[in-house]
């Protein structure tokens, strides 16, 4: 008997947001301010895609609804889930590092406050419980942010 892992079908996207793709030394950390049973927890800013949504549309414009800004994309951080990383509740994640291309985060929807981490810094928040790995896992691949 083989043990699978099947992939959550609702996809979430979202950003690691940093000052610069190549050497980044600050990510922008969003925090929930609904439902209430996430309120107060720290995540990268997204959201759902929409059926028959395409997953970079769906995250540039969770980023102009949430934050009010545009982004360039850069690479995606995968994770072990089929490049996916797990949120639990049938959900799985994208995530892409991107840095601000137009306009000043603001928290606009779903946040009540954004924070740029620098170095030293990334883990100092309380993340929402399946963002502990994707933040270690950043912190891997960006010794630029490590203090
Ligand atoms: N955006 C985002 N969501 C995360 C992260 N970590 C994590 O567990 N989640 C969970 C929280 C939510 O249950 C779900 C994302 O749903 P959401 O409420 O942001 O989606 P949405 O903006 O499309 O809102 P809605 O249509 O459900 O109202 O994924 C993260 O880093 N970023």
């Amino acid at each position: 008997m083989s043990e699978q892992q099947t992939t959550p079908e609702r996809l979430v996207v979202a950003a690691a947001i940093v000052d610069d793709l190549v050497r980044p030394a600050r990510l922008l950390a969003a925090r929930r301010s609904e439902p209430p049973e996430l309120a107060g927890g720290w995540e990268f800013p997204g959201g759902k895609v929409e059926p028959g949504e395409r997953p970079l549309a769906a995250l540039h414009r969770e980023l102009r609804e949430e934050l009010g800004i545009a982004v360039e994309v850069g690479p995606e951080v995968p994770g072990p889930y089929d490049g996916r990383w797990a949120l639990g509740a049938g959900l799985s994640m994208r995530l892409w590092l991107a840095v601000v291309k137009e306009g000043v985060p603001a928290p606009l929807e779903d946040h009540d406050e954004l924070r740029w981490l620098g170095p030293g810094e990334w883990a100092g928040v309380p993340w929402l419980p399946a963002d502990v790995a994707v933040v270690e896992a950043l912190l891997e691949r960006c010794p630029s942010a490590r203090a």
